[in-house]
């Protein structure tokens, strides 16, 4: 695996909440920077002095307005997504969680939406969702593993064609909604259905040990969580 070999990596957070009478998982549509349009988790960058833990709680509010209890909040596991000719992989710490405090709302980054576990849609997500997703929401957790992820040729991220409508309302602001419905300007825009990436292999444990709390860069568990 020349192609895949790393040196280092970047600490991201993602997490799902859960409202288990309901069978439902909370997603949020990303709207803009890496990863979007697609439906994830709620997570990003850990900023420096923060902890893992920490900064998927910090996201997790910025992204969706709502808080959790640290005793609610539980590690799910980590995932180690690597690039095609990138040295530099993604360490991505999942968690989550059954409880939250706080009302959901939508913010410039992401829509947050509630889908049926039978409804997730998995075909507007990052490939490997689909792989740990349903053991997360089966309490199949912790987990580790890593995707390696190659680019997709240009012309094959063009699957959906998706009408966006622009309206300029009457106080001359401009709002963008993806609809069929509303009036003004239309114009069709090509979206990638699950991303510019496609995942050519991966490697996924249900962690028997522990919580993982680092993968190393050759791929084993650095250490676990007491
Ligand atoms: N392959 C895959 N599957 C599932 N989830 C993810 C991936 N790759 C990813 O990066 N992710 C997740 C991990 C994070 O939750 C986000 C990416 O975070 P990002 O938006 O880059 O981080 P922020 O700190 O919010 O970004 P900016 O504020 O800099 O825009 O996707």
């Amino acid at each position: 695996m020349e192609s895949f070999t790393i040196t280092s990596k970047k600490v991201l957070t993602l997490v799902l909440v859960i409202d288990k009478a309901e069978q439902k998982v909370l997603l949020g549509y990303k709207k803009r920077g890496f990863g979007a349009h697609l439906w994830n988790g709620f997570g990003g960058k850990v900023e420096p002095g923060e902890t893992t833990r920490e900064g998927a709680l910090r996201e997790l509010e910025e992204e969706a307005g709502i808080t959790v209890k640290t005793e609610d909040f539980k590690k799910a596991g980590i995932l180690l997504f690597q690039f095609e000719n990138d040295p530099v992989a993604l360490e991505t710490h999942v968690y989550k969680s059954y409880e939250y405090q706080g009302l959901i709302r939508e913010c410039e980054e992401m829509r947050p939406q509630w889908f049926a576990f039978a409804d997730v849609p998995y075909d507007q997500m990052w490939e490997d969702d689909r792989i740990w997703l349903p053991m997360l929401l089966n309490g199949q957790d912790p987990f580790y593993g890593r995707m390696y992820f190659k680019r997709k040729p240009v012309e094959d991220t063009k699957e959906i064609e998706t009408t966006v409508t622009s309206v300029v309302n009457t106080s001359t602001s401009t709002h963008v909604n993806h609809s069929t419905t509303m009036t003004g300007t239309s114009f069709t825009t090509a979206q990638p259905k699950s991303g510019p990436f496609a995942m050519c292999d991966y490697q996924l444990e249900h962690s028997l040990q522990g919580v993982p709390r680092e993968i190393a860069l050759d791929g084993t568990i650095a250490s676990f969580e007491n």
